[in-house]
């Protein structure tokens, strides 16, 4: 994922509404002494597992589906968990290529059992339609086979979903720079990992090439933590949930910094404290805690990467 990392730093560096400040970096590395809490994947006991491709093929369609849940104040990514999870135990087919691309937008409300339509609705069927078609096409309808393919490379998988799924191509334009996140495609790798525990569908030689995922909580607790500084304008539109345009620098600047900031803490931690952790293990952590505290301000964007 270095064109994740590079591009991310590129921003970081020419960013004019946000900025990393590297002081308050070393601050929360020496008040945790690099002891970063240790969070357990599937915490919430949300998530489908049964330990054979079925859960492959549930968390390639979790993390297909895994953006933009805030414009409903009630709706979180646990409603898409444990609403998919609660699909298939009902009926193992539920996530068959067949159905996928067949999906219409009441039957994906159906099948999460969500009283409403769900936000930008049309786009999550799209884009179940896509990874139905294209899992058929050229992987034997499982996305156990697209995983097998990477050979146990975490970069390899990326470049393989972006390759064959436009809908996980997470990149933008920033001063006339191409800028990649691919946070739906780290963390459906990182969703094999966690929930695999390293092993089988999800054993990775190069897991530590993975960086944070860009989402609308992780800024939120960086900027909390004061890892993160909004100019003023920037500021004023996030805590009066002003919608943030996508593709504006100040949208590709929020995550890029983010990706950027949290690099920068784990070289910290790793190299202060002789450590190997993975940003992984700083994202979930961070998240974990984004997620509990419900006063946090995030910034709110209509996209489907995250
Ligand atoms: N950076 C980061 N962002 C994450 C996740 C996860 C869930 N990962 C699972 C993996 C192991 C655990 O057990 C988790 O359950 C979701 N999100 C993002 O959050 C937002 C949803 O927020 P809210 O509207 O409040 O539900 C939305 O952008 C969603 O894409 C993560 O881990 N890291």
């Amino acid at each position: 994922m270095e064109a994740v990392r590079a591009s991310a730093a590129w921003v970081a560096s020419r960013s004019t509404h946000v900025k990393v400040d590297l002081s308050e970096i070393e601050k929360v590395v020496e008040k945790i002494q690099g002891n970063v809490p240790k969070v357990e994947w599937d915490f919430e006991g949300i998530h489908y597992f049964d330990n054979s491709p079925l859960t492959v093929q549930y968390l390639f369609v979790l993390d297909a589906m895994n953006f933009c849940f805030w414009p409903d104040k009630d709706l979180t990514y646990d409603h898409l968990a444990s609403g998919l999870k609660l699909a298939l135990e009902k009926d193992k087919a539920a996530l068959d290529t067949d159905h996928l691309q067949n999906y219409t937008g009441p039957q994906l409300r159906q099948l999460l059992n969500w009283p409403r339509p769900l936000p930008i609705e049309e786009e999550r069927v799209r884009l179940l339609h896509e990874v139905g078609m294209e899992l058929e096409r050229s992987f034997g309808g499982e996305a156990a086979n697209l995983v097998k393919s990477a050979g146990n490379s975490a970069a390899t998988l990326i470049e393989l979903i972006t390759r064959h799924f436009p809908g996980f191509r997470d990149h933008s334009l920033y001063k006339g720079h191409q800028v990649f996140l691919y946070k739906r495609a780290q963390i459906f790798v990182a969703d094999l990992w966690g929930a695999f525990k390293g092993e089988n569908y999800g054993e990775f030689h190069d897991i530590n090439s993975i960086t944070i995922f860009a989402d609308y909580i992780v800024p939120a607790v960086l900027r909390e933590l004061g890892i993160l500084k909004y100019g003023s304008n920037l500021s004023c539109s996030i805590d009066s949930n002003s919608e943030i345009v996508p593709g504006s620098e100040e949208e590709v600047e929020i995550r890029a910094c983010s990706v950027y900031a949290v690099e920068k803490m784990r070289e910290l931690i790793n190299k202060k404290f002789g450590k190997q952790l993975l940003s992984i293990d700083i994202d979930l952590w961070l998240w974990s805690c984004g997620v509990q505290n419900m006063a946090l301000s995030h910034h709110r964007t209509l996209s489907i990467y995250y």
